[in-house]
């Protein structure tokens, strides 16, 4: 009797310990594969047995270069007219609260591809010029950038000098009679885009609006899982002034009380799986309206501020990264980087 309990306490011992050894091996091959091909542990099985590949995801450090020598960061001193932190604790981005040199370096070791959707339909296309060569001045210079335009007019594309590892790629879409469904349809080409094309090609994403002109840097400083950019009207307002959807019936309801800040539409980003998602439910969000004859007030900008609401951004970019009009000035707003070309709507827009 006690002989047999003996053997079944030994045999239960031994099934322990070889299932702690299998554990053990499972994620050691995986550390393994995180550090020779960037994260492969990624590919999902799913319940058909087919192997689906996953997102394009690496595993990086902010190393640093050594001997690289920059001003000594201060914890005592900083701006202090403007907030670099939200609640959640992202950071916000604005002039003098970064150091580019140190950013680039650690940025540029981590051989980054940065996708750039634009649109540009109807008479839209009379800003690509503009945007793509301040783009190559000031966008990520240094950096592999590839710019996706969608375009009725493929023809009209201007001929843009890109800089080295810079590359267009036009995209021929349908014309669209409203302005407003030109801008909300953007949602689910995005959407598109980043599953079908992008899973593999690049490691983040931003979707810019085409009307806007660079004059000053956009780098590797805003970078970052889910990014918001702070719009430039509304920056300094209360928040039940945010020009948010206020039906109840409409998907991008935000009641007066609710809210962070007013995002703008033309300007978000962030790594693929990020983007995917927030255009995604953004897409899925405009439908039920559509299904329910219901167009928020600022079309997909009102489903974006939703989706920021309950999905907050890891980096909030200053409106330093969206500004109105290049020739208006505020106090807080040390350098201008991107923005709003001012155009007379009725001459450029296909409807009121
Ligand atoms: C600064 C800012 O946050 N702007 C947003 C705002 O007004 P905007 O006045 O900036 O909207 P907009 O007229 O620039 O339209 C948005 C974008 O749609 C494309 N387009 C539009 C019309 C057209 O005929 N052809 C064409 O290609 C183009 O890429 C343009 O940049 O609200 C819009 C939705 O209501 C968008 O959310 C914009 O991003
Ligand atoms: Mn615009």
């Amino acid at each position: 009797m006690m002989v047999r309990q003996n053997f079944l306490i030994a045999v239960l011992f031994g099934m322990i310990l070889s299932g702690l050894i299998y554990l053990n091996n499972i994620q050691c091959s995986c550390n393994q594969q995180i550090t020779e091909q960037g994260f492969n542990c990624s590919q999902q099985i799913t319940e058909q047995g087919i192997i689906k590949p996953k997102w394009k995801q690496k595993i990086f450090g902010l190393r640093s270069t050594p001997g690289l020598l920059y001003n000594q960061p201060s914890v005592l001193v900083g701006r202090t007219d403007v907030a670099s932190v939200s609640p959640w604790s992202a950071p916000i981005i604005w002039e003098g609260n970064f150091d580019s040199t140190l950013i680039d370096s650690i940025y540029k070791q981590q051989n980054l591809t940065i996708a750039t959707t634009v649109f540009a339909l109807g008479k839209y296309t009379r800003f690509v010029k503009d945007f793509l060569e301040s783009a190559e001045q000031h966008y990520f210079v240094g950096f592999r950038v590839h710019y996706y335009l969608f375009t009725d007019q493929p023809e009209s594309v201007p001929e843009v000098k890109m800089g080295e590892n810079r590359g267009l790629i036009v995209q021929k879409v349908p014309s669209l009679n409203r302005w407003q469904d030109i801008s909300m349809s953007r949602m689910e080409k995005l959407e598109k885009l980043i599953e079908n094309e992008l899973v593999n090609e690049a490691d983040y994403i931003f979707c810019l609006d085409i009307d806007a002109k660079f004059y000053g840097r956009w780098g590797a400083e805003t970078l970052g899982r889910l990014v918001g950019v702070i719009h430039p009207w509304l920056f300094n307002v209360p928040r039940s002034q945010f020009t948010y959807e206020r039906r109840p019936e409409s998907k991008a309801y935000i009641p007066v009380e609710e809210g962070d800040y007013y995002y703008a539409g033309a300007a978000f980003g962030g790594s693929l799986e990020d983007v995917h998602h927030l255009t995604k439910t953004c897409r899925e969000q405009l439908q039920i309206d559509a299904a329910n004859s219901i167009e928020a007030v600022w079309q997909e900008e009102s489903h974006l501020n939703k989706y920021f609401l309950l999905n907050k951004p890891s980096k909030l970019l200053s409106p330093e990264y969206m500004w109105w009009d290049v020739n208006e000035k505020a106090a807080q707003i040390k350098i201008v980087r991107l923005t709003n070309v001012p155009k007379n709507y009725a001459d450029v827009r296909p409807n009121p």
